[in-house]
C-alpha cells in the first residue's frame, strides 16, 4: 500500500522553542493511523507542522508533492482536512451556519454528513456555543467531512468526553475512515484498538515506535514502556468490539 503522506526528519518550533525534534513516519492511503505518546511529547505540534501552522523544517510529501514549504491555505486546497484539538466552531452561529461556512467544494457532501450526524440535523438551528462537548466534536468533524479531502488530521477527538459520547465519536470516525484515510492523535487505547491499523509513537519530539496497532496493544510491556499506561486497565468504551 503506497503512502499518502510521508514525513521525514520533521522538526518544528514554537516561539523559538524546538517542540518537534526529528519525526519520520508515513501514512498509508487507507484506514486510520494513530499517533500516540505521553502528554507534551509533540503530537499536536507534529500535526500543526504538517499543516504549516508552525515553523518547520524537514520533508513532508503529500500524494507525491512536497508540501513542507507551502502555506496552510495551499495545503488545505490540496485536500488535507484538519480537525484541531480545541474543536474550533463559531460559537455564536448556528449548527447549520457553521456547516455552510465550511463548504469549500462545489458539491459539498451534505448527505454523508447528515447520515453520519443525525443529531446535528435535529440541532440545525441551535447555536454552536450551546452544544455539549461531544456535539461540538461532531460538528467539527462534520465541517471537515463536508469537503472531499484526501487525508484527515484529527487531534484528540475524544478528549474530555463521557464514555457514551466517546463511543459515538469513534463510530463516526470509523464510518468516515471508509471514505478517507485518517491520521489520528488519540490517547484512548480502546478507541485506537477499534479504529487504527497502524500506530506511530512519539516521545520527546521523536518517533520511538511504528508498526501495526494490534501488535502494540497486545504487548502490555511495550504499551507501558512507550505510553506509561497498561493496555488492560483502560476501560473499554461502550459497544467496542
Ligand atoms: N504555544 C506554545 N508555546 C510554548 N510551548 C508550547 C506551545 N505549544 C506547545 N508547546 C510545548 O511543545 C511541546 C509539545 O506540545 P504538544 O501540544 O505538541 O504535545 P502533545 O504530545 O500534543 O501533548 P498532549 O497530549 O498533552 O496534548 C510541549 O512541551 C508544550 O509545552
Amino acid at each position: 500500500m503506497s503512502a499518502i503522506l510521508e514525513v521525514e526528519h520533521l522538526s518544528a518550533t514554537i516561539n523559538g522553542q524546538l517542540v518537534v525534534e526529528d519525526v519520520t513516519f508515513s501514512v498509508p492511503g487507507t484506514g486510520v493511523t494513530a499517533v500516540l505518546g505521553r502528554n507534551g511529547v509533540g503530537k499536536t505540534s507534529t500535526m500543526k507542522a504538517v499543516m504549516g501552522l508552525i515553523g518547520r523544517a524537514g520533508r513532508v510529501e503529500f500524494d507525491g508533492h512536497r508540501i513542507d514549504r507551502e502555506d496552510t491555505h495551499r495545503i488545505v486546497r490540496r485536500g488535507i482536512g484538519y480537525v484541531p484539538e480545541d474543536r474550533e466552531v463559531f460559537a455564536g452561529l448556528t449548527v447549520a451556519e457553521n456547516l455552510r461556512l465550511a463548504e469549500r467544494d462545489a458539491a459539498p457532501r451534505r448527505e454523508l454528513v447528515e447520515q453520519l450526524f443525525p443529531d446535528l440535523v435535529r440541532r440545525a438551528g441551535q447555536r454552536a456555543g450551546t452544544l455539549s462537548g461531544g456535539q461540538q466534536q461532531m460538528l467539527s468533524l462534520a465541517r471537515a467531512l463536508l469537503n472531499t479531502n484526501r487525508l484527515l488530521l484529527v487531534d484528540e477527538p475524544t478528549k474530555g468526553l463521557a464514555p457514551k459520547i466517546v463511543t459515538e465519536v469513534a463510530e463516526a470516525l470509523e464510518e468516515a475512515a471508509r471514505t478517507v484515510p485518517i491520521l489520528l492523535v488519540e490517547q484512548n487505547l480502546p478507541v485506537i484498538e477499534r479504529l487504527a491499523q497502524d500506530v506511530v509513537v512519539i516521545d520527546a519530539g521523536t518517533v520511538v515506535h511504528t508498526g501495526d496497532a494490534r501488535s502494540l496493544l497486545d504487548d502490555d510491556e511495550a504499551v507501558h514502556r512507550l505510553l506509561g499506561v497498561h493496555a488492560e486497565t483502560t476501560p473499554a468504551p461502550e459497544g467496542a468490539k
